[in-house]
């Protein structure tokens, strides 16, 4: 199968059916054999999501009128031609004629001319990208570089450069398997360059890594978890046989740290999505963990659970993961400006519901992979002003004790853009 095809493809059904890099990109990986191939499939569809409006100006100056219905899959493959001429360092004769075979792969025998054309005459000049519009500049939706411009009036070219950038590779050690020293000394006996990151068990690669090639993996000996989303479990702070709720639990990286944490806990691990929750018993097996794992709506707790009120809750909240779109750039396509109001409107409902939940004396940890102010500090703001019983809990992390909760910015200490707030409920 023609890797260009199958880049076509995977970049249609994110930009045309909405569908996730993450999954669009496995389903298309699983046709080709050599690890080498899938990475430069992978290395096409992400590339093509950081620069997406460049490319497709580039295009459009180039065709006489767009490409529509059928023909859709065809833009797509012209943008992933152009992307090689411009950000790759692939020989321009085989990027094109690559390209061209695709186009009779995916059966346009008649638009191989268009294709041939096209892409030679972007080769022939290879003129400067456009840069006339923010969005043009810095390959961002105008609604978000508005969103970013108030929210960080100093900062935000820092955040959307840092949010293009690769990001790397994070390990969490399993402190029940050894203490972190000795998996670093063991990385180090690999030649595997790596360094401690700011919680207890963060580990930092210099490069990433095939997690196959790690010690001992496949036996726990370690998770792959970014450094900003290991704070959580450290922040939660479980204490020997607690009743703890993981409300938004799938994939599970934080039910699991919870777990090495403090084995004694009794943990509910819940998620609204079956499909993901198969993976927190996944990454659970993997780690000889336990939790009791539940179907179930965190806004709705009552129809699932028959047990008392919880120690602890972490509330890992769905949200708009403008974090990290360094991971996942295709949530800057995927993603629109009304989400953000009613996602913050989600929010609102479960860490309401959630509070109801929370034992007198108890501690929820609300987090987000987002960076705007409507899911993170103003959410937790107008949950203060309306909750009688919820005090704030300042963190020492914070980047100032006034601020509401430690806005972490993408490419902070090499993190992932997160927020943290801890809350206690008073006593009775
Ligand atoms: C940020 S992810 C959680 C990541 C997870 N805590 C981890 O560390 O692996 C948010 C999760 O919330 C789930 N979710 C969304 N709405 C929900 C709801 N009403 N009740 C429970 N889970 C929900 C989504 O399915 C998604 O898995």
């Amino acid at each position: 199968m023609n890797l260009r095809a199958l880049a076509a493809k995977a970049i249609f059904e994110v930009l045309e059916k909405g569908v996730s890099l993450s999954v669009a990109l496995p389903d298309q990986q699983k046709h080709l054999a050599s690890g080498k191939d899938k990475a430069l499939l992978a290395e096409l569809c992400y590339g093509v999501m950081r620069t997406l409006p460049q490319i497709e100006k580039r295009i459009s100056e180039c065709l006489e009128k767009p490409l529509k219905g059928k023909q859709r899959i065809i833009h797509q493959l012209l943008i992933i031609g152009c992307y090689q001429l411009y950000f790759t360092r692939i020989p321009s004769h085989a990027a094109i004629s690559e390209t061209a075979e695709a186009c009779r792969q995916l059966k346009f025998e008649g638009m191989v001319k268009v294709v041939n054309g096209v892409l030679r005459n972007i080769q022939r000049q290879l003129s400067p990208l456009s840069t006339e519009s923010d969005t043009l500049s810095y390959n961002t939706p105008a609604w978000l570089i508005k969103r970013l411009k108030e929210a960080y009036p100093e900062q935000w070219q820092e955040i959307i450069q840092q949010s293009h950038e690769r990001p790397p590779m994070w390990l969490r050690n399993n402190r029940l398997s050894q203490s972190r020293t000795e998996y670093l000394a063991a990385l180090a006996e690999l030649d595997i360059e790596a360094s401690e990151g700011t919680s207890a068990d963060a580990i930092l690669l210099a490069h990433p890594k095939d997690v196959a090639t790690l010690p001992r993996f496949h036996d726990g000996a370690a998770s792959v978890q970014d450094g900003a989303a290991q704070w959580a479990a450290m922040l939660l702070a479980p204490q020997a046989n607690e009743l703890i709720l993981d409300a938004c639990a799938a994939p599970g990286g934080k039910s699991c740290h919870l777990l090495e944490l403090e084995p004694s806990i009794k943990l509910v691990a819940v998620d609204f999505d079956a499909k993901r929750l198969e993976r927190v018993q996944q990454n659970l097996d993997r780690l000889s963990l336990k939790a009791e794992l539940i179907h179930g709506d965190a806004a709705n707790i009552d129809s699932w659970w028959q047990g008392g009120q919880f120690d602890r809750i972490l509330l890992d909240a769905p949200c708009s993961a403008t974090g990290v779109i360094r991971r996942h750039p295709d949530i800057k396509w995927l993603r629109k400006n009304h989400d953000i109001e009613e996602l913050a409107g989600l929010q609102q409902q479960i860490i309401d519901h959630c509070w109801k939940w929370l034992k007198p004396g108890g501690t929820l940890l609300y987090a987000t992979c987002s960076i705007l102010p409507q899911e993170n500090r103003d959410q937790i703001s107008a949950f203060l002003e309306r909750t009688a019983d919820a005090k704030l809990d300042t963190l020492p992390q914070q980047n100032s004790p006034q601020d509401i909760g430690w806005q972490i910015t993408p490419g902070q200490d090499n993190m992932d853009g997160f927020y943290y707030a801890r809350l206690l409920k008073a006593t009775d």
